[in-house]
């Protein structure tokens, strides 16, 4: 009668090990599959996706600084990257749309949508500093919404000639304004509970690598090649809050009108948002003139809530021109005298900065003209 051969007395073998006899430890032949996007489905899946990919390749492009990078984006990454761009009708770069509005979850689900409850979901290099520059972004558009929920009171209004109306939601929409200067103020709030605080020299020296693209960048003059997706480099501009759709609404709502260079970049900035954000904006342009509708009601609560729109939305640019200069002008200077001593020395973090964005923001545009023209077209709606 044969006997039952139990585990103990099975031959010894190293195959249940995943080891192999000969490669030992190594793994043979390892795969690199390409991630397959099909069973992403609903929007909000894609969006993740849109963002995971998207800081997988800022890191990949980026992480050996700005000399010698890369030319191409491997087809493990470029081919579901693009997938999921095209049906979201994004580009594949990072885009604010990613790393900030749809880069958060709340801690404690129950527990409130604010600066302690919230964590990011993805980071990029820079510790705590990262968190604080796209938190205090976050809550930007997070005061910015009562501004739009006020868009169709004041269309509506406009429409049916309704001035009591159009009123009350421009009020709303004024209070709003400032509430987002106010959240803008704690990109350098010491003093806040929860670490927002952003340094000026970790977002120069650090972070902002990261959120720069291969567009008008001289570090990537011919930009990048997507692996399997097209032989010839596309060229795409690095995440700006240029692209949050907040502002465009605003000046299109109060009429602003943007000179042709600056007008022409932020218009090139509307393919880097949600089509449908995008959308949005072109509808309201469509709209009645605002502006001609209190001139011609010629009614002083009209115009003096109209007028406070104006001042409030010029406040928001001027402090926002106050952000950037602390944020880039400064630490540039810094890097620069740095380098004009000979001292580039890498304890220096705002040395570790690359030298290609200097003069240039992250969207590319020549930073301080461009935002003190666009700031000074904004008053010229005053009435
Ligand atoms: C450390 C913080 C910030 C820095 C250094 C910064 C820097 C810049 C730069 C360099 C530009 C020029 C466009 C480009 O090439 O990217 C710009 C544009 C812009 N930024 Fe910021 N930014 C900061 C925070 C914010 C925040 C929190 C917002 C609010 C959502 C914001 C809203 C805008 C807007 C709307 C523009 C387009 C110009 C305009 O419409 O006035 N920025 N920013």
């Amino acid at each position: 009668m044969a006997s039952t051969i139990t585990d103990s007395q099975k031959p010894f073998s190293l195959d249940p090990y995943h080891v192999s006899e000969e490669f030992g430890f190594i793994l043979p032949a390892p795969l690199m599959p390409l991630l397959n996007t099909q069973f992403l489905e609903s929007h909000r899946e894609l969006r993740l996706a849109h963002l995971a990919l998207s800081v997988m390749t800022m890191g990949y492009v980026w992480q050996e600084g700005e000399d010698d990078t890369v030319k191409m984006l491997p087809r493990n990454l470029a081919i579901p990257y693009c997938e999921v761009s095209q049906r979201l009708g994004l580009p594949p770069i990072l885009t604010h749309a990613d790393a900030v509005l749809a880069n958060w979850r709340k801690r404690d689900p129950q527990g409130l949508f604010d600066m302690e409850n919230l964590e990011l979901l993805v980071t990029l290099p820079g510790g705590d500093n990262v968190r604080g520059f796209f938190m205090v972004t976050l809550l930007v558009e997070l005061a910015a919404v009562p501004a739009i929920k006020s868009i169709p009171l004041v269309i509506n209004g406009v429409q049916c000639g309704d001035a009591e109306t159009v009123t009350r939601a421009l009020e709303e929409f004024s209070q709003a304004m400032q509430g987002m200067t106010d959240a803008l103020k704690l990109m350098h709030d010491v003093s806040y509970v929860v670490p927002v605080y952003v340094k000026p020299e970790v977002f120069y020296g650090i972070m902002r690598i990261y959120l720069s693209g291969w567009k008008d960048n001289s570090s990537m003059p011919a930009g990048l090649v997507y692996e399997g997706v097209q032989a010839e480099p596309m060229e795409y501009s690095g995440g700006s809050a240029a692209q949050s759709s907040l502002l465009h609404c605003f000046d299109e709502l109060l009429g602003v009108k943007h000179e042709a260079k600056s007008g022409a970049f932020l218009t090139r900035m509307r393919n880097y948002m949600p089509p449908s954000h995008k959308r949005l904006i072109q509808d309201i342009s469509l709209q009645p003139s605002l502006r001609g509708f209190v001139q011609q009601q010629a009614c002083e609560p009209l115009t003096a809530a109209f007028q406070l729109c104006v001042t409030k939305l010029l406040a928001l640019r001027s402090y926002h021109i106050n952000v950037v200069s602390r944020f880039i002008t400064v630490p540039a200077a810094r890097a620069r005298q740095l380098r004009n001593q000979g001292n580039i020395s890498q304890e220096e973090t705002v040395s570790r900065a690359p030298t290609a964005l200097e003069e240039t923001g992250t969207g590319g545009s020549g930073i301080m003209s461009f935002l003190k023209t666009v700031r000074d077209r904004t008053r010229d709606v005053s009435i």
